[in-house]
């Protein structure tokens, strides 16, 4: 009921759920622990979210929750398409400050798996995106991170989506990599 491929840091994961038709349309298990725990993923998610963006072009991230409200995440899109990407953020890691990236969209139907110890962001490049995603710890302001997104150190290259990025003010003046608390990375 599931592909899954790895994004090449340890545990970022794309997961393709199975769309199952028929002439009203189609059935698709969007989440399933059991299935999940099957292909090695052990978290368990308590809640979740959804972000709407009104323009292409909103950039949201980078985000993480330190322990212990860390937060693995599951990422979806059921509306446009975003850019999604992922940085690991452990100290002492071999791909510490190293980033991948996965455009999600409705029509591709497919997951990211942000494990504990990465940093998260996005931005939408349709308008009117809806972000679906569950955590696997549940929000806590104090514990809430934000990295700036064009940290020179991390180097994420953003699409061109748009000639205008809409940021919050947090990420807008988010620390650098350098001055944030991160991970340990235990082997
Ligand atoms: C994340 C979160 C936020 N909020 C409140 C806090 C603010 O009053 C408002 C907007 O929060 P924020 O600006 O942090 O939302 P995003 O910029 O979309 O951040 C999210 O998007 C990036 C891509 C992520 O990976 C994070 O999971 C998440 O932080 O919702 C809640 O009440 N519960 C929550 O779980």
């Amino acid at each position: 009921m599931l592909e899954v491929r790895s994004l090449g840091l340890d545990g970022v994961l794309e997961i393709v759920p199975r769309r199952l038709g028929d002439e009203r349309g189609f059935f698709s298990e969007t989440y399933n622990a059991e299935t999940l725990a099957a292909h090695g993923v052990a978290a368990i998610f308590v809640q979740d979210n959804h972000s709407y963006s009104a323009a292409a072009g909103t950039l949201r991230g980078l985000h993480y929750q330190l322990p212990p409200k860390a937060q693995a995440k599951l990422v979806r899109v059921v509306r446009g398409r975003v850019f999604d990407v992922v940085v690991d953020i452990r100290k002492g890691s071999p791909t510490f400050a190293k980033w991948v990236a996965l455009e999600l969209s409705a029509e591709k139907w497919n997951q990211i798996l942000v494990p504990v110890g990465f940093a998260h962001g996005l931005v939408t490049l349709d308008p009117e995106t809806e972000v679906l995603y569950k955590v696997s710890e549940h929000y806590s302001a104090e514990h809430e991170r934000s990295i700036r997104y064009d940290d020179p150190e991390i180097g994420i290259g953003w699409p061109a989506a748009t000639d205008r990025l809409q940021l919050s003010a947090k990420d807008r003046n988010a620390p650098l990599l350098h001055e944030s608390i991160l991970f340990e990375f235990t082997a």
